[in-house]
């Protein structure tokens, strides 16, 4: 039995693609991504599976920086759920929930349903918490305060909370990609449907010349390499020093996408690869009301 660390406690959106993916595995919840990762450099975990982007709120910076700047671990698979957002109240204020206080939930959460929160709870401060489901735990542990949690169903059960308006986040399409990262480079499979191969590289450009971001993304065009997405992040060496990560839609292969890191090289970049890997779906049953 492995033991998979991951954004806790028990019922996050992380906990559900976990159980899916991993359901003989042992959990191991943690209070942050960061504490994660570091459990499994650690080896107080084999694996850590940490939300890396969400369709509505984009990229979860504290998994990116982490994995460049601390953690030296490997992307082995990635796991794509679903995200519907409840509003959850205690039983004892379900009658006046519109009377909430505060709204608690995790950053991304509360982005997402932003349209709702200013329709509905137009100057009711929101309070940011480590995960939805440590917001929901929060208001079932404070019964004496009327104020709501925005989470999953999961979380409304595991907490005894009751859902007083679903689906609340701003748009229908709304899924968050998680990575699981390992130690080593042994390659995971599920046996869940498949979103595709991906390889997933850091880039950094030499300083002050003009053009090779358009010769580094020339290297992917000419050998009609995909590519699924790029982004760039601070070095934290002083403004205007970057990364860039560059996800290449297929897995590594022998020929082209090393002839891609290799001709990168020769512009005098330097090409870091995180991993090479497969998507898979999760959580399809579990996130609905
Ligand atoms: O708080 C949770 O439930 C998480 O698993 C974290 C997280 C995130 O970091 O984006 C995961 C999915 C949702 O997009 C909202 C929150």
């Amino acid at each position: 039995m492995r033991k998979i660390a991951f954004l806790g406690p028990a019922a996050t959106f992380t906990d559900i693609a976990v159980s899916d993916a991993f359901p003989e595995d042992e959990r191991i919840p943690c209070v942050t991504i960061p504490e994660c990762m570091d459990f499994v450099l650690e080896e107080k975990a084999d694996l850590a599976v940490v939300p890396i982007e969400n369709a509505l709120e984009g990229t979860v910076n504290m998994t990116i920086d982490h994995l460049f700047h601390e953690a030296n671990l490997t992307i082995v698979g990635e796991l794509t759920a679903p995200i519907q957002q409840h509003l959850l109240v205690h039983p004892d204020h379900a009658e006046h929930w519109k009377d909430a206080v505060r709204i608690l939930s995790h950053p991304h959460a509360i982005a997402q349903c932003h349209k709702f929160l200013s329709s509905e709870f137009y100057g009711v401060p929101s309070q940011q918490m480590t995960s939805t489901a440590a917001a929901a735990k929060y208001v079932s542990e404070h019964p004496e305060q009327c104020i709501a949690a925005i989470a999953n169903s999961l979380s409304a059960k595991e907490y005894g909370l009751v859902t007083v308006q679903a689906d609340i986040h701003d748009f229908n399409f709304n899924h968050t990609r998680f990575l699981v990262l390992s130690k080593t480079h042994e390659e995971l499979t599920f046996p869940l449907p498949k979103t595709g191969g991906k390889t997933t590289i850091v880039v950094t450009l030499p300083t002050d010349r003009p053009g090779t971001l358009h010769q580094v993304l020339a290297t992917f065009a000419w050998r009609n390499l995909n590519l699924g997405k790029i982004e760039s992040r601070p070095l934290k060496t002083g403004l205007g020093n970057y990364f860039f990560i560059i996800d290449v839609a297929q897995r590594i292969d022998d020929v082209l996408v090393p002839g891609a890191f290799a001709e990168m090289e020769a512009l005098g970049c330097t090409v870091q690869v995180l991993g090479s890997y497969y998507g898979y779906e999760v959580g399809q049953a579990k996130n609905k009301v």
